[in-house]
């Protein structure tokens, strides 16, 4: 990506500002201490000639002395304070969007998050938000520089106003050659992070499938492809670092050049009695003060264009669109819904149509189906026909463009997402558990639960006996090898049914699970649908065979409804998706699926 050029114009240097605006007041502190630092640097050389016109006069040196000593520790002071001052400050601007940025990922819709990349977003976090660290000081350290370069030139002119015009040819050719070269260095730099952020997104999604690689003998070609990009950014930050080492060759030749001048001229002149020797020396020591400023000004523009392409590109995720705090229909008396009876379903669809972006074909269509507030409805069909689609719209991760869902006979559009995930617990087939040790895991839906509680679900899934054998017991990190698959998958159902949620909702894995994980699958899942509803996607024989309730979905629709034996005789897809279940039931168990097993099934 490259960011529209890498200009410091007017509304790209507003968006820097607009991250280090909260803290004026430190910055303001910064900027008196600067001006006070730079009146100190630029009386030095005049006191230096006050030391050197005392020459002679007995007895009155030791006041310019004196004020000299005293002006290089009141320097020293300032300094290290407006240092330190600077220094917080740009840390402070860091963590703000380091803070703004992971707020608003999570606050983001699940779209905005998987459409993107996972490893770029997270570059925007620990990569970018690190540019905004010296650009949060550069402005003002602009200030100062010009300040600091304008005062000198001033002195200078005070002192001899023909030495002052050699010195500002060679200040105008300075300022030509940056001028020229620096929004190049800053293109290079926003190239580089560019790529970074492409590395990240790579390297995440390569090290996430990392088996795969391995298995498929991928690791050079994908190692390949990554390196890629890390020699891309290496390249953008070699051509950046050429022409920073250009600006500063010229500059230090130029400054040099131009002191040499400067004696040459000022020694004729001095000779001529045009100019006092200690008037000579004061202005070397600005023409060596010149450095200074110039090279913070280099310094701090770079910044400033590193700065405020990170901050453009930090920005953009503040631009994500994020999940409404709010019910979009606030909740009067008669929205309350109906009286909630053991009859009144939990969920309802309701001629429900939706699609993931406005110009793609609806994901599901039409659909009007009831969840009984207590038993099992299982949802069978082939791949793409629209399953997780609807766990999708009943978690409210995506909403529909037309019809409505209810929870207990009220719309969603009254209830908040928070209200509407409270009464629901959800086991997700492909990341069930979170990074973080067994307790946490346990814990994350409902921090306060009791570790009675935690024994209470563990012995449901049967899992007591192996955190018994573990040696850290609950305090076993996740990413420890002794956790496999299977137990993983029982420890995110301990987790769903730790608070009897009213509906329980069940991605099952496609993956084989090994018989005591399918067996305590079996076991809750049952507990639960005599008191609760769960509703599955279903990819096991048994777990259709454990619904009160099928539905078959195909093609975004829901093509037949009922009880297993209902549908055998009525539905011809799901007689072959039964039949399919049933070959791969009696084959060598693997890692059948309703997918697999309906293309099985269309196969015949
Ligand atoms: N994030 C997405 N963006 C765009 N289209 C999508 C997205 N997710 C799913 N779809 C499309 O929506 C339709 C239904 O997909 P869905 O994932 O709900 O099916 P499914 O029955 O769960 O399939 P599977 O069993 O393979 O997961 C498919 O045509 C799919 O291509």
């Amino acid at each position: 990506m490259s960011a529209p050029g890498a200009d410091i114009s007017l509304p790209r240097l507003r968006l820097l500002v607009s991250f280090i605006r909260p803290h004026w007041r430190v910055m303001l502190l910064g900027l008196v201490l600067g001006l006070l630092g730079n009146a100190v640097g630029l009386a030095t050389p005049m006191v230096t000639k006050w030391v050197l016109d005392s020459l002679g006069a007995a007895g009155s040196m030791t006041e310019p002395i004196v004020a000299l000593v005293a002006l290089v520790i009141v320097g020293a002071g300032i300094t290290l304070w407006q240092w330190i001052l600077l220094g917080t400050l740009a840390e402070r601007v860091v963590l703000d969007a380091r803070t703004s940025i992971i707020r608003r990922y999570f606050a983001a819709r699940i779209a905005e998050l998987t459409g993107r990349p996972t490893g770029e977003l997270v570059t925007r976090v620990t990569s970018d938000t690190g540019l905004l660290h010296q650009a949060s000081g550069s402005i003002i350290g602009l200030i100062n520089s010009s300040l600091a370069l304008i005062g000198t030139l001033v002195l200078m002119g005070v002192l001899d106003l023909v030495l002052l015009g050699s010195t500002l040819v060679a200040v105008i050719i300075v300022g030509i050659i940056m001028a020229v070269l620096m929004p190049s260095i800053a293109k290079a730099q926003e190239a580089a992070q560019a790529s970074v952020g492409r590395l990240g997104g790579a390297l995440e999604g390569a090290l996430r499938a990392i088996r795969t690689v391995k298995a498929s003998r991928a690791e050079a070609r994908q190692g390949d492809r990554i390196i890629a990009d890390a020699r891309d950014s290496a390249a953008h930050s070699v051509r950046a670092a050429r022409r920073t080492a250009s600006v500063w060759t010229i500059t230090w030749t130029g400054i040099q050049l131009s002191i040499i001048a400067i004696l040459g001229i000022g020694a004729w002149r001095a000779e001529l009695g045009l100019l006092e020797l200690s008037s000579l020396i004061a202005f070397l020591l600005y023409a060596f003060q010149l450095m200074g400023p110039i090279s913070e000004l280099t310094q701090n523009v770079t910044a400033l264009q590193a700065g405020i392409a990170a901050a453009s590109r930090i920005r953009e995720i503040e631009a994500i669109d994020v999940e409404p705090r709010q019910p979009a229909t606030p909740t009067d008396t008669s929205a309350t819904g109906p009286a909630r009876t053991d009859d009144l379903p939990v969920l309802v669809f309701r001629n429900v149509t939706a699609r993931y972006a406005p110009d793609t074909p609806p994901a599901v269509r039409g659909i009007n189906l009831e969840i009984p507030r207590r038993g099992h409805t299982a949802i069978v069909g082939p791949s793409g026909a629209g399953k997780t689609t609807l766990f999708s719209l009943i978690l409210r991760f995506l909403e529909p463009r037309d019809g409505e869902l209810l929870l207990d006979g009220r719309p969603y559009s009254t209830y908040t997402h928070d209200e509407i995930r409270a009464r629901l617990a959800y086991v997700e087939q492909e990341t069930p558990v979170v990074p973080g040790t067994i307790r946490d895991n346990l814990l994350f839906t409902h921090p306060d639960a009791t570790d009675d509680e935690l024994r209470t679900v563990l012995t449901a899934v049967r899992l007591d006996e192996k955190i018994d054998s573990l040696d850290e017991g609950l305090d076993t990190s996740l990413s420890s090898s002794e956790v496999s698959g299977g137990q993983r998958q029982r420890i995110a159902l301990a987790r769903a049914i730790l608070r009897t949620p009213d509906v329980l909702l069940l991605d099952e894995a496609t993956a084989q699970v090994d018989g005591l994980t399918e067996a305590a699958l079996h076991d809750c899942i049952r507990q639960r649908a005599a008191t609760g509803a769960v509703v599955t996607i279903a990819h096991r024989l048994s777990t259709v065979l454990d619904a009160d309730s099928i539905a078959v979905m195909e093609d975004g629709r829901i093509r037949a409804q009922g009880t297993h034996s209902e549908l055998l005789a009525s539905d011809e897809l799901y007689r072959q998706l039964i039949e399919a279940l049933r070959i791969a039931d009696s084959r060598e168990p693997d890692q059948q699926s309703t997918d697999d097993l309906a293309m099985a099934a269309a196969r015949r």
